[in-house]
């Protein structure tokens, strides 16, 4: 197991980790104070596929909280992705409703949601996402012209990001001199730069070794910390689970366990 693994998940905790448990009691406490960032009520996905229907999600319940870390696991094709799309406002729900701050994006058209998407949510991909002839400063950059932040802001939240993600020294570099882990990294400080309340990131760790990975979720723990932001993630990887708050198991359209 990897030492900088912090928090217990409730997918996988061994019944006698009492530092666990207390830590997710803690995080039981923090769900009871605050209101849910984004809820997701019986959602269900379905596409039309020539003349047939695909029920790709049969009754989705969720409530992301803030500050929170939670990681959505299953098999390909069980329809984490077609999740994410919905929680981050890219695609609308078949059945069922969702509600970001209270906002219902399940009845808004698609100029509304990408209006909230472009201030207030951030999207990681597996694959990096950077534009390869601007620099990292510049990448991050991007991203606050894209959210209109004023111009006199820029300067010191690219720093404080870059600096956030570890890569303040290397603000000038452009993507192909950087490692994949770097990339991810810029990716992420990218993500992060116009101060989003949700980060969803589909398998941001797939293309990463071990110890890149573990840069990375470090990095995931410290912006849940001090950025206020909650992150809902896909991964395959076990080892990094530990890191969540919750793990969502999903089998075929729907959650099992607790
Ligand atoms: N726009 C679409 N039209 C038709 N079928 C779709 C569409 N989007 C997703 N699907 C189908 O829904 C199912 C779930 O896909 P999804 O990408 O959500 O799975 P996933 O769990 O994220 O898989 P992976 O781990 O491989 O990314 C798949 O069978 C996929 O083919």
């Amino acid at each position: 197991m990897l030492s900088w693994l912090g928090r217990g998940s409730t997918a996988e905790k061994a019944p006698d980790d009492k530092e666990a448990a207390e830590r997710n009691a803690d995080s039981d406490k923090r769900e009871i104070r605050s209101e849910p960032l984004l809820t997701v009520s019986n959602v269900e996905r379905s596409f039309d596929v020539g003349s047939q229907k695909i029920r790709v999600l049969k009754g989705i319940n969720l409530d992301l909280y803030p500050q929170q870390l939670v990681m959505l696991r299953g098999r390909s094709g069980s329809g984490k992705t077609t999740l994410m799309n919905l929680m981050g406002g890219l695609d609308t729900p078949t059945e069922g409703e969702i509600h970001f701050k209270g906002r219902p994006f399940h009845k808004w058209d698609d100029d509304k949601r990408t209006e909230v998407r472009r201030k207030d949510i951030g999207f990681i991909f597996q694959a990096y996402a950077l534009m390869p002839l601007l620099s990292a400063y510049e990448n991050v950059e991007l991203s606050l012209r894209m959210a209109n932040t004023p111009r006199g802001e820029w300067k010191a939240r690219i720093i404080s990001c870059l600096d956030l993600v570890g890569l303040s020294k290397r603000m000038h570099h452009r993507p192909f001199e950087l490692s994949g882990g770097e990339q991810q990294r810029v990716a992420i400080a990218k993500a992060i730069a116009h101060k989003p309340s949700l980060l969803l990131a589909d398998e941001p760790t797939a293309e990463l070794d071990s110890q890149m990975a573990a840069q990375v979720m470090q990095v995931f723990k410290e912006i849940v910390a001090t950025e206020n932001v909650s992150i809902c993630m896909t991964t395959h990887d076990p080892t990094i689970m530990e890191v969540a708050d919750h793990v969502y198991e999903m089998v075929d359209g729907v959650f099992v366990g607790k």
